[in-house]
């Protein structure tokens, strides 16, 4: 099976080189965590590294807002976007608005064909323009705005079986799933769950991930500590975190106690 590293420091030895080709991975977290510039760096080292054009999918931010938070990184998506390697679109915002309407009003919006399937063939669209290999879509969490949970279901499910037929290797983000017993329909569908995580220690904010699971690929187990520096993402993927956890939990608890 073919892999297709992350180019990420650290990260890819922790999934024996890197996600299995077109795959759908699921990268969870809360915000500030990191998952935008994770995504971004997987599509900027996809291209500059293994030339392998990427698709960025952005649903509320705007392509420029993007372009702009990746020059903090050193990253120049402009240029690559000339050469026509990469490809950063917002989900047609008009589209998107009626799928929104459509999802929260179904009755008053049957005649509306404008939805999540005009958003699908505009992500398909940029993908096949730059024959693109890598996907990165930014998130699911907004497709997620009916009150009805079957209908939420049944749309993620749609998404992500549209998705897995892209013939990319994607990456798509999710917010943080607050209840750790009950699994999400993303977590079950996706081939893959990242999950970035964000604990503060007597003021030091400690980052570290863990690969919840990765099908099919014998993937590290145990949490690790990332940073993001000048440069992106770096993972320690010899050091674990297992200690520093359960300092903050003494933390907490020493902090309610009054100790
Ligand atoms: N050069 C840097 N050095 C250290 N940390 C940085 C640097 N640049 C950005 N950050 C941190 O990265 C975080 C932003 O990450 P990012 O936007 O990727 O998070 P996110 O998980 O996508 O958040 P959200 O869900 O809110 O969009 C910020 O919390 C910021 O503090």
């Amino acid at each position: 099976m073919a892999r297709v590293p992350t180019g990420i420091p650290g990260f890819d030895e922790l999934i024996e080189g890197g996600f299995i080709e077109n795959d759908v991975i699921l990268l969870t977290g809360g915000p500030g965590a990191g998952k935008s510039t994770f995504g971004s760096q997987y599509l900027y080292s996809g291209i500059t590294q293994y030339n392998e054009p990427g698709v960025y999918v952005t649903f509320e931010e705007t392509p420029a807002r993007i372009m702009r938070n990746m020059w903090r990184y050193g990253w120049d998506m402009e240029r690559l976007i000339k050469e026509n390697k990469l490809r950063i679109i917002r989900a047609d915002p008009i589209a998107y608005g009626r799928y929104i309407k459509k999802t929260l009003e179904p009755d008053k919006h049957d005649h509306d064909n404008a939805t999540l399937e005009t958003v699908l063939k505009q992500i398909y669209a940029s993908v096949k323009e730059i024959n693109a290999k890598r996907l990165f879509i930014d998130s699911l969490t907004s497709l997620k705005i009916s009150p009805d949970p079957v209908d939420v279901r049944h749309i993620i499910l749609e998404f992500v079986k549209n998705i897995e037929s892209f013939d990319c290797t994607t990456l798509i983000t999710s917010e943080a799933n607050m209840n750790p017993d009950h699994f999400s329909v993303e977590e079950y569908l996706a081939e893959g769950v990242i999950c970035l995580k964000v604990n503060r220690i007597a003021g030091e904010r400690i980052r570290s991930l863990e690969i919840l699971k990765m099908r099919g690929v014998k993937h590290d187990e145990v949490l690790r500590p990332y940073v993001i520096t000048d440069k992106g993402i770096i993972v320690y993927s010899s050091d674990s975190v297992i200690g520093k956890e359960a300092d903050v939990f003494s933390l907490q608890r020493s902090s309610i106690l009054g100790e």
